[in-house]
């Protein structure tokens, strides 16, 4: 997969290139590109941004640059192209899952109050475009959301993860969020590992999983446990 981030904080994407994402693009299972947006200004003060029509607080990025910008790194390469917003479609596992499978994702971040719609729209009228956001809460710009989507798409492709079988027991995964995780020693500060862990019984293990897992999603999100689908809960799952 290329991964294309457009920026005028290229500095914040530097994370992508630590640990397991490091080692994933050092051993070219992605190819992560970093853009600064300023390199397409034409001014001496490099400005991308202008007062927003209409009135209300705060700037809003020109089209004209972000354009100049998104035809060049996009060339004639199919991209799907990503664009953080407070205002977006959620991005959930699911939305990772389905990006994971494309050969090219190019994310605008925008700053400011964001980025002039047009530029949305006029790459909407020739490509795939998404305006997603990680979360209810407001960031500054749409930098640390790419890396969270980056992050969750990269490590859900073939040979990134050192353990696979970590990506397929995701949370949600199975809808369910996952349950406590334990390791030695077998006590620590008075408090004991729960002994069916330690019982060798796989069946009585996994079922003893399931049920944390049902109890901590109907206690900490009632809200996925009413979106799986009817057979997905058995009469003794119904009881959490
Ligand atoms: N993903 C994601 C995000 C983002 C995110 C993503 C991308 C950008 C680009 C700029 N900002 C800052 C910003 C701050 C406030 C507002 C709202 N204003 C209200 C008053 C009228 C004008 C608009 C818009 C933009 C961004 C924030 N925040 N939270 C997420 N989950």
């Amino acid at each position: 997969m290329r991964i294309d981030v457009v920026t005028i904080f290229p500095g914040y994407l530097a994370p992508l290139r630590e640990a397991l994402l490091g080692r994933a693009i050092a051993a070219g299972l992605i190819d992560v590109r970093v853009h600064n947006l300023r390199d397409w200004t034409r001014d001496v003060h490099q400005a991308v941004d202008d007062a927003p029509y209409g009135g209300g607080p705060g700037m809003v990025m020109r089209p004209q640059v972000w354009g100049e910008a998104l035809d060049d790194v996009l060339g004639d390469e199919p991209a799907r192209l990503i664009v953080p917003t407070p205002a977006g479609v959620p991005f959930t596992q699911a939305t990772a899952r389905r990006w994971k499978d494309e050969p090219r994702l190019v994310f605008a971040c925008g700053r400011y109050e964001g980025i002039d719609q047009r530029v949305v729209d006029e790459y909407a009228s020739r490509m795939p475009v998404e305006e997603v956001s990680i979360g209810d809460y407001v960031l500054v710009g749409g930098e640390v959301a790419v890396l969270v989507m980056v992050e969750a798409v990269a490590r859900l492709l073939p040979g990134v993860l050192g353990n696979p079988q970590s990506a397929e027991q995701d949370s949600f995964s199975d809808g369910l969020l996952e349950g406590p995780a334990y390791t030695r020693p077998v006590v620590w500060r008075g408090r004991e590992v729960p002994a069916v862990l330690r019982s060798g019984d796989h069946g009585a293990i996994a079922r003893w999983r399931r049920d944390r897992a049902l109890e901590r999603t109907a206690k900490r999100r009632p809200d996925l446990l009413a979106a799986l689908p009817e057979d997905a809960l058995d009469q003794r799952d119904r009881e959490f």
